[in-house]
């Protein structure tokens, strides 16, 4: 009895103890000009994310629909969950009132999420994003501040145009590796396509980051047992394991005890430190024998001189190296990651899309034969590239469809006033603000009634021009009234997306070289229909989940026959 008074009395306490706190919360926010929602625990916790999602199915089911909808918001990937809904956006956004210390505020709408990001000394990086990027040493995308500056500075002009054209060539000739070994086989059908895909943007940052060209093959080289971890093994053990090692340290990771695939990624973590040490080592040594800076992020990371740095002036450092060691391999890393899921699966979702759609594929077509007959060498990457509109359009509306980067966090520690659309909205301290990439693009009053449909051919007037400007920093340059602000998913202001052109050049190089000679279809089972085929890969397209970038659940159920035009 005295057992149960004890219990009692805790829960009544713990509830005042919660209401206490909502209510102090909800006086901070309800004078803010946004939606709000009041909701009973903390969300967007790591505790949340992991606790959450056994119970969504149940939740969305049998509880009122305010208390499901706030709940799903906490749990990881309602982006995704929410255009599978076709479900209309909040405009600009909604405060979430949780128990905890931060106010969570959602936004969905372009004019906000853009003025938030345009204000980067105000609107940092969330702490999480930053934990995960410095996991390997403090690079560009994990720091925040004056470090932040001076990293962007220098490696910014990295990814310039100078390696455009390598990136372009070099991703023909992948790709006309990739298709000779799906053609080779009989009838040309392949469950590979995501997975070639994918080798083909990890094989370009291996040329391009680190100088290693590495031949397109469908199989991953792995180590033997007692073997060492090739560089790019590693690296690749290390990108798909990247959550595992923010929650677990790498020597437990790597115990005999432990899965194979978990203990390939301990190993990783240790032999990617090895490697990344024994490049640099390499790179200096070259670099001093011969002055000549190569071609590659590794190079460029190893031979910068901070010049600009007063105080290093001063102190007699002019020409000191800019990065330590500890930063080029945090740079190494953070470089394939935000590199290679983004661009691989760009890829595969627009193969993917053309085979459900073949009308799209018709329509690039058509632009592709065009050029060949309009140019004088139909590789070139200066003669071609500026006239894909219709290839880049498909990547903007895949993009807009299966945005990889669905959300951005970003802290807002002191209170702001923003405006938009004409209202005013106060965003008070201490509020944690999820950017909706994914969401800025399914507005209907932006996109019209067709928002949740694929049509490239909504971007034909608008597709930017690749006009080999050396500004890579931008957002295209989209003529429609909206679509700029709109179209997010690589973010905007001084953080964004300084890979944008070469994941551009890469993409192009890959749609234009492979139906420059193929079209593709869906392999049809037996007594399969067309019609039945076409809409079976329409849903693996849907079956998606964002994982680090959003992924299809059964790529190798996407089952494409490649056929010679
Ligand atoms: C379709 C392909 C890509 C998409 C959708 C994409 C998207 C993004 C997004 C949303 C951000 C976050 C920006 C922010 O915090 O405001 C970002 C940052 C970044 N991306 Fe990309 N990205 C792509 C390809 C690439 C490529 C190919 C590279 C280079 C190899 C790259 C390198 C980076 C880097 C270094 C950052 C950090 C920038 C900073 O914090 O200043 N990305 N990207």
């Amino acid at each position: 009895m005295d057992l149960f008074k004890i219990f009692a009395s805790a829960t009544v306490l713990y509830s005042l103890y919660i209401t206490s706190r909502l209510y102090r919360n909800y006086l901070r926010a309800k004078t803010t000009g946004f939606k709000l929602r009041i909701f009973p625990f903390e969300i967007g916790t790591p505790l949340f994310t992991v606790v959450a999602s056994p119970f969504y199915s149940l939740i969305t089911r049998f509880f009122p629909q305010s208390f499901a909808r706030t709940y799903d918001l906490g749990v990881y990937g309602v982006e995704w969950r929410d255009r599978v809904a076709k479900r209309e956006r909040e405009t600009p956004g909604y405060i979430v009132v949780t128990p905890a210390n931060a106010l969570e505020l959602f936004v969905e709408d372009g004019e906000m999420a853009n003025a938030i990001l345009a204000r980067r000394r105000e609107f940092e990086q969330d702490e999480v994003s930053r934990t995960i990027m410095n996991r390997f040493g403090e690079a560009l995308a994990g720091s925040v501040g004056e470090g932040w500056s001076r990293q962007r500075r220098l490696i910014a002009p990295m990814l310039n145009e100078r390696i455009m054209e390598t990136v372009w060539s070099e991703s023909q000739q992948q790709t006309h590796d990739m298709m000779s070994c799906f053609t080779n086989v009989e009838d040309g059908t392949t469950s590979g396509t995501v997975t070639g895909l994918r080798r083909i943007a990890f094989n370009i940052l291996s040329t391009i980051g680190y100088g290693m060209p590495t031949e397109w093959s469908a199989d991953v080289k792995q180590a033997g047992k007692g073997e060492r971890m090739d560089f790019m093994e590693a690296l690749l053990h290390l990108v798909d394991g990247l959550i595992l090692l923010v929650v677990f340290p790498p020597w437990l990771l790597r115990q005999f005890w432990m899965p194979k695939s978990l203990r390939q990624i301990g190993e990783a973590y240790y032999q990617f430190y090895e490697h990344s040490s024994e490049m640099l080592q390499k790179e200096r040594e070259s670099l001093k024998s011969s002055g000549t800076i190569r071609n590659t992020f590794l190079s460029s990371l190893a031979s910068v001189n901070d010049n600009e740095l007063d105080p290093y002036e001063k102190e007699g450092r002019l020409n000191k190296p800019a990065f330590t060691e500890d930063q080029i391999t945090g740079n190494l890393y953070t470089f394939t990651l935000a590199g290679y899921d983004t661009t691989a699966n760009t890829m595969a979702y627009a193969v993917a899309m053309l085979a459900a759609y073949p009308q799209w594929q018709d329509w690039i077509i058509e632009e592709i034969d065009q050029i060949h007959k309009e140019v004088s060498d139909p590789n070139s990457y200066q003669q071609v590239l500026p006239k894909l509109e219709r290839c880049l359009s498909l990547m903007f509306e895949t993009l807009r469809m299966f945005t990889p980067v669905a959300h951005i966090v970003r802290e807002c520690p002191v209170e702001k006033v923003l405006t938009s659309r004409g209202k005013t909205y106060r965003i008070p301290a201490n509020t944690r603000c999820t950017l909706s990439l994914d969401g800025v693009g399914a507005h209907r009053d932006v996109w019209g009634d067709d928002v949740f449909e694929f049509r490239p051919s909504r971007w034909s007037v608008k597709a930017a021009k690749l006009t080999g400007s050396t500004s890579i920093a931008q957002v295209p340059k989209l003529e429609a009234a909206g679509a700029k602000e709109s179209f997010l998913p690589w973010s905007s202001g001084p953080r964004a997306c300084p890979g944008m052109k070469m994941a551009q050049t890469e993409f192009l190089s890959v749609i234009y070289t492979i139906f420059s000679e193929y079209r593709t279809e869906p392999a049809l089972e037996a007594g399969e229909s067309l019609e039945h085929g076409l809409s079976r890969v329409a849903a693996i397209v849907a079956d998606s989940q964002p994982r680090l970038t959003l992924q299809m659940n059964r790529p190798n159920d996407l089952k494409l026959k490649w056929v010679r035009r």
